[in-house]
Order: C-alpha cells, then structure tokens, then sequence
C-alpha cells in the first residue's frame, strides 16, 4: 500500500471512529507494514490535513458549489490531501500532487475522480488568490486561517490577548520534538547516546534534565533494539518535569491516580531507583496492561498497577502515602502540536472535566499523610482546570499549601508561587500545568 492510501484510511478510521491520530497511526502502521522511507511523507500528510482541516475546506469551498461539510466524507478527505500537498508541501510537485490524487480516488471511487481533478488544477491555476484568508472578523480570520474551533480563539484572545493568542498559534502549528527519558537503571546518558549515535540517531542533551536527550531521525520506534531493551522511554519534557517535581524519595510510598499509560509512573519509580512501592491506577482496565508493560520493559518492580476510578473515595487507604500525583484527564489544549484533532473539540464536550478534576483532587488529597507532598498536573493551559482549580481546593482545605518549586528553572513568574504554567510558545514544550502542594497538618 502506497504512503498516500495509508494516508487516506488513517484519516478515514480518525474521522470515523473519533480515534486519536497517534494511536491510529500507530496501529495502521504496526498492521499495514509500511516501509520505513514511507513512514515521514504518510505522518506529514496526515497531521497537515488534520493540522489545517479548517483552512483547506475553506479554500475547497470557494472553488466548489457543493461545500466541504456537504460532501461524502471520502471525496473530502482525498480533497483536503491534495490541497493540502499543493499548497503546503514543497516536496511534491503540482502534478505529482494531482495525478497521485486522482489515481487514488480512482480506484475508490471512479464517478468523483473528474469533480477531484477539476477542483485541484483549479488550487494550482489559482493558488495566488484562493490561499488568502478573506475573513474580516478577527475571531474568524483566525480560526480559518490556524483551523480552530472559534469558541477556543475567543477564549485565548480574551484571556491573553492577541500577540500571545497568535504566538500560541504559530507555536502550535510547529512539528514537536522528540525526547526520550534514559532509563538510569539501566544505562547513562552518555552511553544511551553513544549507542544511538551508532545507529545514526542524533542526540542532543537537555541542560536542564539529566535524563533527557532530544532524539532526531528515531524512526520505528517499538522495534528500536535500545527501546525494546527497556533502556529508555519517549516522553515530553513537560511530562518530565511532573516527575522531577514529585521527586519522591527512595523507599517511599506513591500514590498516582490516574497514571496510564504510565509515562509519569515509570519515571517516579525510576527515581526511587526501584525501591518503595507505587500504586498505579487508571479508571480503564484496558490501560493497565499498558503500564504494567512499561514497567516490565523497564526492568521496574515496584510498582502495582490497579483498576480504580479516582472519583471514587478509597476508604482503605486514607493517609497512607507519602506522595499523591492527580495527573487528571483534561481537554488537552497544550498538546494540539501532538494531537491535532483536539483544535476541533466542542466547549460542550469540555464542560464537565473541572467539576471530575476537582472530585479527582480532593479524593486524591485525602491518600496524603501529614507532610506529604500532593501533586495535580493537566496538559493543558485552560485555567478553569488549573490554577483555578488548585485555588477553590485550598479554600476549602486549609490543611494543604502551596510551596516553591525548585526542582526546575521554568516559569520564573509562578513557581516560587508553587505551580508551573508552560506553554508551547514561551518554553518549547508542551503546554502543562503543574502545581506542587504539601499537607501541613
Ligand atoms: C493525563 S492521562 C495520564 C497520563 C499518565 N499520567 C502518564 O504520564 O502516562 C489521564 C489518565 O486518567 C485516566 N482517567 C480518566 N478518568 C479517570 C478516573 N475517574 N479515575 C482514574 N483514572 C482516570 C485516563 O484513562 C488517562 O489514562
């Protein structure tokens, strides 16, 4: 199967079974065996087209009667690709951009290839004029132009103005970086980098976090012989940061509540060089598995993974840990650079997460011993589940405190404060949300 049909059924199964892009490409590309020099161009085509959904259905509609949202489903896929790869990609010509198209849609579905030919040589013949954005209102401009839902535009540019707004924008729009977390167990950095430079990986150390390195060119991931040696972990430097901030002691109780796929899990055990115990639970039974794998690659054995839903009060384990992560599930808005597809959520479908955050919260409060260290972490940069919910808790609990964060230099504003605000424009990282509280009495 060629890169462009492998393109079309992710983004088919993406749109169709509301899948995340990630995990849709992942399992297209485990079942479809795509080759390796394939597996670029494929990633590229399919999180540009989710990326700018928005823009290339506008510029489809100004050279087509029948609109974007009108069309069957697969006509517009294959529209938006070929728009998307005449108007974005350097690297395929205009013919190639068409011809591949129509061929595609073809052996498809013959009857749309003349409608597909005819609005794609009309991009090319009009590229100048129809790739502008027409839209006076700024709220719209922008959420044509970046392909937003308008709801989350407004927010942002009535909550940070319009230079960040559009800073955050742009920021959002890069390819993000990949870091991986040395498994310190296992190997050092200088030697996870020497043997990854030995298979053409290039390496580059993170000052700030001793166990991070930024890979390029680490392509295959799951069948990486390092990887699968348990010898390091893809992760996120804000994610990182999280663990660095828990920075549980050796032989010490942990407590993470919402923990899979057990990113942030492995991380704190390692830290505890593989001593203590941590209990790891996820609402969804299907995830431990996940963790649990992690963890055996890892070579970890203290940690227990356990179904559990943290919105239910554990009477058994009250005052029993020494520390508490509440990674809390949330809208996702700092990671669009990873997951696109969060651009088009509804303000419905996020309505309900502060009042789950909060409940998430302050059961997760009530597993801390006195002076025990409590941390809530989201991915994302809506104050309404961050800052806003840490301060609602400590009204109503005096028994917990905010205190400064020195395990990181990162945001110089807030973290003597006791929480971290990170966004994708301001630190390079995914946009997160880290607040560190301990329990006085
Ligand atoms: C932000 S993710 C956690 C990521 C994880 N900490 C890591 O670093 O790999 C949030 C997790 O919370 C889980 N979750 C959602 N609602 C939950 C609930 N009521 N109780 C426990 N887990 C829940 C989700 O399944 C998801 O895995």
């Amino acid at each position: 199967m060629n890169a462009r049909e492998i393109a079309f059924k992710v983004l088919s199964d993406i749109e169709k079974n509301k899948n995340y892009s990630n995990m849709s490409i992942n399992k297209h590309f485990k079942e479809l065996e795509i080759k390796d020099q394939d597996r670029g161009f494929t990633t590229e085509l399919i999180y540009g087209v989710i990326e700018n959904r928005n823009y290339l259905d506008y510029v489809m509609n100004k050279l087509s009667k029948m609109k974007a949202e009108k069309m069957q489903m697969h006509v517009r896929i294959f529209l938006e690709m070929g728009i998307y790869q005449i108007l974005f990609l350097d690297s395929v010509s205009d013919y190639a951009a068409v011809n591949e198209t129509v061929n595609l849609v073809n052996g498809f579905d013959k009857k749309s290839s003349g409608f597909v030919n005819a609005i794609l040589r009309n991009v090319i013949r009009q590229k100048e004029t129809i790739a502008k954005v027409d839209i006076t209102d700024n709220i719209m401009y922008l959420s044509t132009k970046y392909s937003y839902k308008p709801w989350m535009i407004k927010n942002w540019v009535e909550k940070f103005g319009q230079e960040f707004t559009e800073d955050l924008l742009d920021a959002n729009n890069e390819k993000p970086s990949i870091y991986i977390r040395v498994n310190t167990l296992k190997t050092t950095r200088e030697e996870l980098m020497s043997k990854l430079s030995d298979m053409n990986i290039k390496c580059f150390k993170i000052s700030t976090l001793e166990e991070a390195i930024r890979v390029e060119n680490l392509k295959n991931i799951e069948n990486n012989k390092l990887f699968k040696d348990g010898l390091f972990t893809v992760q996120d430097i804000s994610s990182m940061i999280v663990g660095k901030i828990v920075n549980p002691k050796e032989n010490s109780r942990v407590l993470d509540i919402c923990s899979a796929p057990g990113g942030k899990t492995t991380h704190l055990a390692t830290i505890m060089n593989n001593t203590g115990h941590i209990v790891s639970r996820d609402i969804f039974e299907h995830k431990i598995k996940l963790i649990n794998a992690t963890a055996n690659r890892l070579g970890l054995t203290n940690i227990e993974a356990q179904c559990f839903d943290a919105s239910v009060l554990d009477n058994d384990n009250i005052d029993k840990f020494d520390y508490v992560l509440a990674d809390v599930p949330c809208s996702g808005l700092g990671i669009i650079r990873r997951k696109p597809e969060i651009k088009y959520k509804e303000k419905a479908d996020l309505k309900e997460l502060p009042s789950i955050q909060s409940k998430i919260l302050k059961n997760a409060s009530k597993y801390v011993k006195i002076d025990g260290v409590l941390v809530y972490s989201t991915c994302t940069i809506q104050d309404v589940e961050n800052i806003d919910i840490i301060n609602a808790f400590l009204k109503e609990n005096d028994n917990f405190k905010l205190v400064p964060i020195d395990a990181v230099n990162v945001d110089v504003d807030n973290q003597d404060k006791g929480y971290l605000k990170i966004y994708p424009h301001i630190h390079g990282m995914d946009g997160f949300f880290i607040a560190k509280l301990i329990r006085v009495r």
